[in-house]
């Protein structure tokens, strides 16, 4: 998908939700394990019932390998569940991959060809050409941790490099990467008030801004300092909405949640 193919659904949906589906399956409700597949089975009916209200959907692959081929299964039968029903929706593999560049362009092949994503995150640790082989692909998105989520952050993310910090040299020296135009960028809904900052770094580049809901981040924060004139934010709520009811109305109840976070949402659109 395109970056322009996103931001238009954006505003035909009046949404800039991305609905993360971490699947565990001790918080899923009980009547789903008797289904052959209950990972899909509850992935499914959470994109039915909230596909209208949010522009993507996030698996954090972890969820998945911590059941092996069963749930690198479910994985996949996700992805074409998306791909061929909800087509204009955005998929994000948050993989946080990154390595060697030709271990990086088999992650890329993983992701983009044999998954069929149009996003994957990396972590940047490793530097260019450990995200370049992410970029080479068409219409496909490279979503660098800049600034993430967790307490850890602050350990090295925020530590001082040159005159910078670590977190703004990795969005300086990536827009010098070949096929930059692919990249978008982590930042934590937790870390609101950097976004300023973050904004002269990148003013036109797509956030993914995870840790509304459970982390307590706060979409009203990140909306006024991490706004651009495309929108330029996906804010992403995983438990917060997926898991707001173990009882049969599970589905109807997460809606509920991301309806509530997409009326706060139409104000920005
Ligand atoms: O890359 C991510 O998506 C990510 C980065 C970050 O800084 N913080 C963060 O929470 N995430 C992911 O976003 C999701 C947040 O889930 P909830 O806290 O349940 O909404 C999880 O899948 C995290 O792994």
């Amino acid at each position: 998908m395109t970056t322009a193919q996103l931001v238009s659904e954006i505003k035909k949906k009046q949404s800039f939700l991305c609905i993360g589906l971490d699947v565990d399956l001790n918080k899923i409700p009980e009547h789903l394990l008797k289904e052959e597949d209950p990972i899909f089975a509850f992935n499914k009916a959470i994109i039915d019932a909230t596909h209208h209200l949010c522009v993507a959907y996030k698996p954090n692959t972890a969820f998945y390998e911590a059941y092996g081929l069963k749930g690198w299964k479910a994985l996949e039968k996700t992805i074409i569940y998306l791909n061929e029903n909800y087509p204009e929706i955005f998929t994000i593999a948050d993989a946080k991959r990154g390595d060697i560049g030709n271990t990086s362009t088999m992650y890329a092949k993983a992701f983009f060809e044999d998954l069929a994503f149009d996003s994957v995150t990396v972590a940047p640790y490793m530097g260019k050409d450990s995200v370049e082989p992410f970029l080479e692909f068409k219409d496909k998105h490279t979503i660098l941790l800049a600034l993430t989520s967790n307490q850890g952050a602050f350990d090295f993310q925020t530590k001082q490099v040159e005159e910078n910090e670590l977190y703004k040299e990795v969005l300086k020296v990536s827009k010098t990467y070949k096929n930059s135009e692919n990249l978008m960028y982590v930042v934590g809904a937790t870390k609101a008030e950097y976004l300023a900052e973050i904004r002269q770094i990148i003013p036109d580049s797509f956030l993914l801004v995870p840790g509304v809901g459970a982390q307590g981040g706060n979409l009203q924060e990140v909306c006024k300092y991490g706004l651009n004139d495309q929108i330029g934010l996906l804010i992403n709520s995983s438990r917060g909405i997926i898991y707001a009811s173990k009882n049969e109305d599970f589905a109807q109840q997460a809606a509920k949640k991301a309806q509530e976070i997409q009326n706060e949402m139409i104000a920005f659109v």
